[in-house]
């Protein structure tokens, strides 16, 4: 197999606090190969987003990477000058926010800032640059993008705004794109259209997408391999066919259950949503043993005890779970603790 495109190896964040240092992300790695898309997948703070950031550096000043590596192209991103970064941001990798007005500027013409994107990183003449524009913002399906190039951010509707900031950027062809929950803030209709806008996209270039959301139906859209997080870790990492057919760890189970979908219907035909019990702990407040035990159905006394490794369950299936992993096996790492 060839070298993947992004490599992340035991990677741990931490965050000073005026509690004191919390790890927001513990040993975490993932891989990203050419053309696929990963979806990191989890509650609101499950460290999803502290990870994405951490591969361009823009975790905010009390951010610390504790250990680990991130690599590139081979290239050691965490040890790589500011100056350097700022090159690659848009050119080599590209992020998209969740709330487009993050990425846009109120102030300028969607035009304006179309082409101070176009212009970073390449050396088109003006006219060129507003031709390719033009043909970007026609690419991610802006109807009329001639007179667009001349509108304000604040007269587009949520989705359009989102279809220009993919449009700023895949500016560059950039192999990666990480996209931090793209959809979160749009119609459900507006939703589906930009996710199909994001699959073609890729199909038509090449490009991984690096994939977060907390929406178990975007992950089945979209992605090729899937990793679950909670509380910090990897919980569960397959290929999606794999994850869906059978799911190995209880939370991505509950997960799974949680999904609104025909047969979760009352005999009323209303939604019934079926959550996971309790909340994600507080990362300064981690359970002993395995974090997510205290909302476990399946709780076992070794689960309050120790935490269990990130393993093999078969072929490429990783799972945190001691109910996956042989007696033998866990009375050995446990020194006898009844299980
Ligand atoms: N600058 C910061 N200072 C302190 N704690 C932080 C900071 N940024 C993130 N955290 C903490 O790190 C943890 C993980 O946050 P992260 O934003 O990665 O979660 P997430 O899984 O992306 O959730 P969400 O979907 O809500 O964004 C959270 O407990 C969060 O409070």
């Amino acid at each position: 197999m060839t070298e993947p495109l992004l490599k992340i190896e035991r990677l741990s964040v931490g965050f000073r606090t005026d509690g004191g240092e919390l790890k927001a992300v513990d040993d975490l790695s993932l891989t990203v190969y050419e053309g696929e898309t990963v979806c990191i997948v989890g509650e609101s703070g499950s460290g999803k987003s502290v990870t994405s950031q951490s591969i361009l550096k823009l975790l905010g000043r009390n951010g610390i990477i504790q250990q680990g590596e991130i690599r590139y192209k081979g290239h050691n991103l965490l040890g790589t000058s500011e100056q350097e970064l700022r090159r690659m941001r848009g050119k080599d990798i590209s992020m998209i926010a969740q709330e487009p007005m993050t990425a846009l500027n109120p102030v300028f013409t969607i035009g304006n800032q179309l082409l101070e994107a176009i212009k970073l990183h390449s050396k088109r003449r003006r006219r060129e640059a507003r031709e390719y524009a033009v043909e970007l913002l026609r690419r991610v399906g802006i109807p009329r993008p001639e007179s667009i190039m001349n509108d304000y951010p604040h007269a587009l509707s949520g989705g359009m705004r989102q279809r220009v900031v993919i449009a700023m950027a895949i500016a560059s062809k950039p192999p990666l794109l990480i996209a931090d929950e793209p959809t979160t803030a749009l119609d459900v209709t507006v939703q589906a259209q930009i996710l199909q806008l994001l699959k073609k996209l890729q199909k038509d270039s090449g490009t991984s997408i690096l994939l977060i959301t907390h929406d178990l139906g975007v992950v089945a859209e979209m992605a090729d391999r899937v990793v679950v997080m909670y509380a910090g870790q990897i919980v569960e990492q397959a290929d999606v066919d794999a994850l869906f057919n059978r799911p190995l760890h209880p939370y991505t189970q509950g997960l799974m259950k949680a999904m609104p979908t025909i047969h979760t219907q009352t005999d009323e035909g209303e939604d019934r949503l079926i959550s996971i019990p309790g909340n994600v702990p507080m990362l300064n407040h981690l359970p002993q043993g395995c974090r997510f035990h205290p909302r476990c159905p399946y709780s076992q006394p070794i689960c309050r005890q120790a935490e269990p490794p990130l393993a093999a369950g078969n072929d490429k299936h990783l799972v945190r779970c001691w109910l996956t992993i042989p007696t033998e096996t866990i009375q050995q790492a446990a020194g006898g603790i009844a299980i």
